[in-house]
Formats: structure tokens, C-alpha cells, sequence
């Protein structure tokens, strides 16, 4: 099984590692070629993958050809490397706004093709990635094309029609996670802890939060009512965050990250 990979940025990079962890292919089957040829040759050679000359060659040396360019170049790259999308390979594309029908006129209409959603956790096996197929993808060769996203993580396979609202709470939203941890460490910073404690002690609060949620099988909603106290702190903490519009805040980010990727705003 031969993964090629147009592009290697950051989520290329965050899957090939993920894969390399996984062991779910030898590190000189995972072929690659991107924009910059200084770029791609040094990522091959440090981790042992292998450098390809062009886009073209990554797709006719490849069994699965994953498209990891942004979504502005994708037809480019497309109409470069369509004469060798034969139908015994699979397109598998990262791209976020890309349906499968726009895929297939842009290849042909007999590819399998697997359209996915992941984030940048799948480096370290702790990925969510939303995952849809076209007609032309079955049996063996679906499996084997999920199994590129079942060893870097979780997968989800949704209508198509869900894939804007998966990217904002799941692709960006590694970001806007991140961007609370720092939120909560800056607040930690402002009382006197050294920015690597109070992000550390932040990030595994987070982490733990998660973790404990999944576990328990109970609502986010049940989880805060655990842990407000009766005329406690933290319920004075909800009640301030929610009077500066928290809530509000966060759908607005995710309404925000909805319109961008299917193009309402430029
Ligand atoms: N980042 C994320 O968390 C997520 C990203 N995605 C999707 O992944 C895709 C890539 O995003 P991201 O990794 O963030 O972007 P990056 O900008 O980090 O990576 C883009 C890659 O495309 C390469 N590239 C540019 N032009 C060409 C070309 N003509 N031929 C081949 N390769 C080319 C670049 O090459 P070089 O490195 O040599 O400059 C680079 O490796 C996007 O479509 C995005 O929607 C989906 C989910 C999450
Ligand atoms: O920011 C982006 O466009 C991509 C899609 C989801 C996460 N990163």
C-alpha cells in the first residue's frame, strides 16, 4: 500500500506522522512532493519517505493519492495529475469545501474517491476525522482508505451536508481550543504564575476535562453542575463569563468559520 501525499504542510505533516506511529506502512511507502522542492526532499529524507519529482509522479506511484494543497490551488493540481487517477487508485482529499461531485468532474466520474476533514491531532494518534465516499469506493479498498485515518484517530462518516459545521468544531477548532488555554494561562500569567506553569497547568486541566466527559457518558451540563459548589466559586466564574458573552462568543467564532468555508465571506 503506497500513500502519496501533494503537499506536505502542516496537516500533511501532522498525518504522516501519525502514521509513521502507527507503523500502518513502511516509512518509504509514503510518497510526497509539494511546492518547494528544498522543502519536500528534507522532510522525505528525515523521516525516510519518499521524494517525488513532480505531482504527476506521486499519483501515477501511489495506490491512495491524498490532496493536501489548499483549497484555492486544488483544480490546478487536479487537472496536473488527473490522467493518472485510474480507477484502480483512490483521491482522497483534505481539502475543506470540496464536495465529492466537484472531485469527480474535476478528475472523473469512474475515481473512488474518499473526501475527508481531519485536524492537526492525528499527529499524535489523537485525530477526528470526518469521512464521506463516493459510489465508486467499496469493499477492500474503502477499508484500506480508512485505515489511513483509523491509525492517526477517531473517524466520523457524515453526509457530506455536515462537513462545514465539522470543520468549524472539529478541524479550526484544535485552534479556538487553544486559543483558551492560552486565554486561561495569560489569566494565570496576571496572578503570578511563570506562563509555563499556568499553561501547562491549563493544557492539562483541558486534557483532563475532556477526558473525564467522554468517560463519565455524561453532558457537558452535568459536569459544570458537579463542579459549582453551592454559593461557590466557580458558579460566580460561569455567571461572569457568561455576562461577557461566552457563549455568544464561541457560536459566533463557529458561525464565522461556517461562512468562510462555504464561501458566504471572502
Ligand atoms: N491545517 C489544518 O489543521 C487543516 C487543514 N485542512 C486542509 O488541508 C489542506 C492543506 O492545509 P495546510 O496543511 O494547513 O496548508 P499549508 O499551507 O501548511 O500546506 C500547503 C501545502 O501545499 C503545498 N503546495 C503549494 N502549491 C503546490 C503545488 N502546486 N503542488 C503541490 N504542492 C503544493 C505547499 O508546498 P511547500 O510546503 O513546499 O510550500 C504546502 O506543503 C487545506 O485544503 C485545508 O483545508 C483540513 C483540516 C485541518
Ligand atoms: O483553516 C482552515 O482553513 C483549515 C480547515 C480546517 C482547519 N484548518
Amino acid at each position: 500500500m503506497k500513500i502519496g501525499f501533494i503537499g506536505v504542510g502542516s496537516m500533511a505533516q501532522a498525518i504522516i506522522q501519525g502514521l509513521l506511529k502507527a507503523k500502518l506502512v513502511p516509512a518509504e511507502n509514503i510518497l510526497i512532493h509539494s511546492a518547494h522542492q528544498a522543502h519536500y526532499e528534507n522532510y522525505a529524507d528525515k523521516f525516510g519517505l519518499t521524494p517525488q519529482a513532480t505531482n504527476l509522479d506521486v499519483a501515477k506511484n501511489s495506490d491512495f493519492v491524498v490532496l493536501a494543497v489548499v483549497p484555492a490551488i486544488a483544480k490546478a493540481v487536479l487537472a496536473e495529475i488527473r490522467s493518472a487517477l485510474t480507477k484502480d487508485k483512490v483521491l482522497v482529499s483534505i481539502v475543506s469545501g470540496v464536495s465529492l461531485e466537484r472531485l469527480a468532474e474535476l478528475t472523473n466520474y469512474d475515481l473512488p474517491i474518499l473526501r475527508t476533514l481531519p485536524n492537526i491531532n492525528s499527529e499524535f494518534g489523537q485525530g477526528m476525522t470526518a469521512v464521506a465516499v463516493n459510489e465508486n469506493l467499496a469493499g477492500d479498498q474503502k477499508d484500506q482508505a480508512l485505515s489511513i485515518f483509523k491509525a492517526t484517530g477517531e473517524i466520523s462518516e457524515l453526509p457530506e451536508t455536515l462537513f462545514p459545521v465539522f470543520s468549524a468544531i472539529s478541524g479550526s477548532t484544535v485552534a479556538y481550543i487553544d486559543f483558551f488555554i492560552d486565554a486561561l494561562s495569560r489569566a494565570g500569567v496576571k496572578y503570578g504564575l511563570s506562563k509555563e506553569a499556568a499553561t501547562k497547568i491549563a493544557a492539562q486541566t483541558t486534557f483532563g476535562s475532556a477526558d473525564a466527559l467522554m468517560q463519565s457518558g455524561k453532558t457537558p451540563a452535568e459536569m459544570i453542575d458537579k463542579v459549582c459548589s453551592p454559593g461557590g466559586d466557580t458558579i460566580a466564574g460561569v455567571l461572569a463569563m457568561e455576562e461577557a458573552g461566552f457563549l455568544s462568543s464561541v457560536v459566533k467564532g463557529i458561525d464565522a468559520t461556517i461562512d468562510k468555508s462555504t464561501g458566504k465571506t471572502k
